[in-house]
């Protein structure tokens, strides 16, 4: 977002039309692109967002204000899902790791996994990732920060032989 900077007021108290056109014109005028400016721009456009009234907005509003407990489908045919059943004959996994990714797999809205350091959160998102890939899901991967997510995609990389053509393109 630019923003313009002045080093004078463009309205001085007292001064005439004719001498405000020619301080203008004596100005340095520079125009700025402020990113930080219009990250927060689009924070608090987000924030309004879950503020409207209709029902998108009331049920994101449900699980971030009211922190409503997640919900997950239990009825859930697993031999009918290839990312399911990838994730049972996964041989990598240790059944803390499975049975978090089928949390994530499961749910309705949203799944939160907690870990301590090291416990193999990095390695249980990348078998995530596959299973949901296998689904045709979108994936988007942040993170708070860049080395989490160069982490998280070097470990997708060195699977990347059985990773569709598309991902390995935006790995590589
Ligand atoms: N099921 C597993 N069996 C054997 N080793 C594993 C398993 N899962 C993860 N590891 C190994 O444990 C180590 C830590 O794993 P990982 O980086 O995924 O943990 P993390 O929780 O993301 O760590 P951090 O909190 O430091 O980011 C790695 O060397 C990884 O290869």
């Amino acid at each position: 977002m630019p923003w313009v900077s002045l080093s004078k007021r463009l309205r001085l108290p007292g001064s005439s039309r004719t001498s405000q056109a020619q301080d203008l014109h004596q100005q340095l005028w520079r125009i700025h692109k402020d990113e930080f400016m219009g990250s927060i721009a689009i924070m608090r456009y987000n924030l309004i967002q879950l503020f409207l009234q209709n029902e998108q907005s009331s049920h994101l509003r449900k699980m971030i204000v009211d922190l409503e407990v997640p919900r997950f489908d239990s009825g859930c045919q697993f031999s009918q899902d290839p990312a399911i059943s990838y994730i049972w004959s996964e041989k990598n996994l240790n059944d803390d790791q499975r049975r978090a990714i089928l949390k994530i797999l499961t749910a309705k809205d949203y799944a939160l996994i907690l870990g301590m350091p090291g416990t193999g959160k990095t390695s249980t998102m990348v078998y995530a990732v596959k299973a949901l890939l296998m689904r045709g899901s979108s994936i988007l991967l942040t993170s708070y920060t860049n080395s989490a997510v160069d982490n998280l995609l070097l470990k997708l990389k060195a699977q990347v032989s059985i990773l569709d053509a598309s991902i390995r393109n935006l790995l590589l």
